[in-house]
């Protein structure tokens, strides 16, 4: 049993989004005896919600609460809610949140649980939120983030995961809200850090996913973890996370579970460009969300502009918007300059 203070029982909870991700966190709050308003962006889907009891197209075989409750009314979700949960893809998530951001009350706790960084303003997604969401302060507003497959949230494996405020009742709320005995939940101040680790992980992901599809060995993989990390961290120290962030669920933790998860997306779909699958044809077949598809454009732009150096990301790029052959690219990068190992910071 997870103690909660009585007063979280009553939390009034609305959900936006229902992917995978989305289903799969409005499930578990349900479960949880909360009461959900869940926005549900396709009709069919809402209605299979409604009348099967299960999202078909996102999340098959899991049967949705009955305190479940799909809706169309992207207003009347989110407003008079103690906790909006935000689960979009990345890329529409301005575009959704501006059309209901006044809907939301003043003292409305905002948890994102989106991974990505927006193409255009290269913010990450709290940024996002903070510029549609009218009065949306850092004090009111979470990152729900860590190594989750959707899939296994569902059938109840233990996960564990990380919850970012700038404010640490805001955290604290929030860690109450989700935690179950099946979903441990920590927290940290560092918002910015969590959210460059979980979008640039996608983006490293896909590298994993390419090595596999070339058929090389666990070395290699190894290796693309570390020196993936060792970008994910360059970028977050440029712009201004703390370094410690990244050992951590939202940081390492990822990085792992993705780099080496068939359920990922990003991992399967740089599996296939391995095996020589072309890029539009691959999103053509998809209609799930594969973050690092989009986050690789924001990372390599962000890292010229930055002036940090991250090859891996730098070589992903490439491969998906260039058509760089994934031979060449691994050739390219294993024969950069010889150098020292470790950053100085
Ligand atoms: N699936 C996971 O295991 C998982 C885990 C952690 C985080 N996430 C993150 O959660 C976010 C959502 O991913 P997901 O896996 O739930 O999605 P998904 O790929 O399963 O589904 C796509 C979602 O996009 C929605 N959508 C498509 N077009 C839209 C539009 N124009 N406007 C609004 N919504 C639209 C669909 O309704 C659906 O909810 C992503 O940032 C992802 O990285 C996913
Ligand atoms: O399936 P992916 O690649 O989008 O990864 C899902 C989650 O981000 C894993 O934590």
């Amino acid at each position: 049993m997870i103690m909660r203070d009585a007063s979280i029982e009553t939390t009034a909870i609305g959900v936006v989004g229902a992917g995978s991700w989305g289903t799969a966190l409005a499930q578990l709050l349900a479960s949880q005896g909360f009461s959900i308003d869940h926005w549900v962006y396709e009709d069919e889907v809402r209605e299979q919600m409604r009348t099967d009891r299960e999202n078909g197209r996102f999340l098959p075989g899991v049967r949705l609460s009955d305190n479940l409750h799909p809706s169309g009314d992207l207003d009347a979700v989110v407003s008079g809610k103690d906790l909006v949960l935000v689960v979009t893809p990345s890329h529409v998530t301005r575009q959704t949140m501006q059309r209901c951001g006044p809907a939301i009350d003043a003292d409305t706790i905002v948890v994102s649980a989106s991974k990505g960084i927006e193409n255009q303003t290269h913010l990450t997604m709290s940024g996002v939120l903070t510029e549609v969401i009218p009065g949306l302060t850092d004090q009111r507003l979470a990152v729900l983030t860590g190594p989750s497959f959707a899939r296994e949230v569902a059938r109840q494996v233990p996960t564990v995961v990380t919850v970012a405020s700038g404010n640490p009742d805001t955290a604290a709320y929030v860690q109450q809200v989700f935690a179950t005995p099946y979903f441990r939940v920590y927290t940290i101040e560092d918002v910015i850090g969590a959210e460059l680790g979980a979008s640039v992980k996608n983006v490293i992901a896909i590298a994993a996913g390419v090595i596999d599809g070339l058929g090389l060995g666990l070395n290699t993989r190894a290796a693309l973890i570390t020196r993936g990390l060792v970008e994910i961290r360059r970028l977050g120290l440029a712009m201004g996370a703390q370094p410690r962030t990244f050992t951590g669920l939202a940081g390492v933790g990822d990085l792992i579970l993705t780099c080496t998860g068939d359920l990922s997306r990003n991992h399967t779909i740089g599996k296939q460009i391995g095996q020589g699958r072309k890029l539009k044809d691959l999103l053509a077949e998809m209609h799930m969300v594969a973050e690092g598809v989009k986050t690789a454009r924001s990372v390599y732009n962000l890292s010229r502009k930055l002036g940090v150096e991250m090859p891996i990301s730098q070589a992903i790029y490439h491969l998906l918007y260039d058509d760089l052959d994934p031979k060449t690219a691994l050739h390219q990068l294993m024969t950069r300059d010889l150098k020292q190992e470790l950053d100085e910071i």
